[in-house]
């Protein structure tokens, strides 16, 4: 990535680049209008697995069969459906939904790592422009399954990638201390020199595997973050922690996108606005500590006081344990 000065333009001067890497120097506001995305269900498993069994049951295979496995080769899925929002520079969106509600899918199209056209359709754009290559780059992704080596420590993870990243306008000492303002910023000091590890070798916590991969990110100084599933497999408190870390970012003028599976109410309070997710559909955007308020005024309510996520994700889930005013 190159360095840029706040105006967009790109700058020689490393210095700058290092002193700046945790504020946004290019803040995107993120709109997406009637986001769809439909895949081919391709069943030629399906077919050889029927056909299989076909012949396990001696039976020859008719004309019609082959026929009717045509049609269903030809059969198309809708994951997403019409999906609209934004989310503006130091604020968080969360996006929320059961699984299989499409949460994943819709951080992948608005980092734009979904192909446009056939299946894609609707608009994603950043400042009122559509993605290009320049903006696809000011976008840190944090997948859902880390991938990190187990035998390095968090410091020298962050100061290999950060090599690796980095321009070459910068010198190997300034990629270093980049790399160091990263693993404080993220709250990483304590165990930077401990090992990753995996299930067998012993290493960091769940906890701050996630922050690692979180800082891996921030060393390209993203405008736009966008993780899917940061607070999986963490306590409430770790999960507490980590989106209290998102906050700072934000407030550093990052723009925000996560979608979290089940968050606790401490943790849906961090959240500026929400996407509830029921099968590919939007049930709710809006400000999050709206969602109750909205709901209640079109006659849903919970029978009891309940954290707003699991009554988002009732909702969503269609599980009777609302009822109508
Ligand atoms: N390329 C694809 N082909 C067929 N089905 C797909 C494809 N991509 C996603 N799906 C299906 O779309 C649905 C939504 O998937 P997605 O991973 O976005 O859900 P999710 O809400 O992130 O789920 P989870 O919380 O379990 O990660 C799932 O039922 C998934 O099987």
């Amino acid at each position: 990535m190159d360095a840029q000065t706040p105006n967009g333009e790109p700058s020689n001067n490393s210095s700058w680049y290092s002193n700046s890497i945790l504020s946004s120097s290019y803040p995107i506001t993120l709109k997406f209008i009637e986001v769809s995305y439909r895949v081919k269900l391709e069943n030629s498993n399906e077919f050889r697995t029927t056909s299989l069994r076909k012949m396990f049951a001696g039976g020859p295979t008719s004309s019609s069969d082959v026929e009717n496995q045509t049609v269903r080769i030809n059969q198309e899925r809708t994951i997403l459906s019409g999906i609209t929002g934004m989310v503006s520079p130091g604020q968080i969106l969360a996006v929320l939904g059961p699984s299989g509600s499409g949460k994943s899918t819709l951080l992948n199209a608005l980092a734009g790592r979904l192909h446009h056209g056939h299946d894609l359709t609707g608009s994603i754009l950043a400042n009122n422009k559509k993605l290009t290559k320049s903006t696809r780059r000011r976008i840190g992704f944090v997948t859902q399954d880390d991938v990190l080596y187990p035998h390095l420590t968090v410091r020298e993870t962050l100061i290999f990638c950060s090599l690796l990243r980095l321009p070459a306008s910068l010198t190997r000492n300034e990629k270093i201390s980049t790399a160091d303002s990263v693993i404080r910023e993220l709250g990483l000091a304590k165990c930077k020199d401990t090992i990753i590890g995996n299930s067998f070798i012993r290493g960091i916590s769940g906890g701050e595997r996630k922050r690692v991969s979180i800082a891996h990110e921030m060393l390209i100084n993203p405008s736009l973050l966008i993780l899917d599933e940061p607070t999986s497999g963490l306590d409430s408190t770790a999960a507490f922690r980590l989106m209290t870390t998102l906050g700072s970012l934000a407030e550093k003028g990052k723009t925000i996108v996560t979608s979290v599976h089940q968050p606790s109410s401490r943790v849906y309070q961090s959240f500026d606005s929400v996407v509830v997710l029921s099968e590919g559909r939007c049930i709710y955007f809006g400000k999050g500590n709206e969602a109750m308020n909205y709901f209640e005024s079109v006659g849903f309510c919970p029978s009891f006081p309940m954290n707003p996520a699991d009554f988002l994700l009732d909702l969503a889930n269609g599980t009777p344990v609302i009822f109508v005013s």
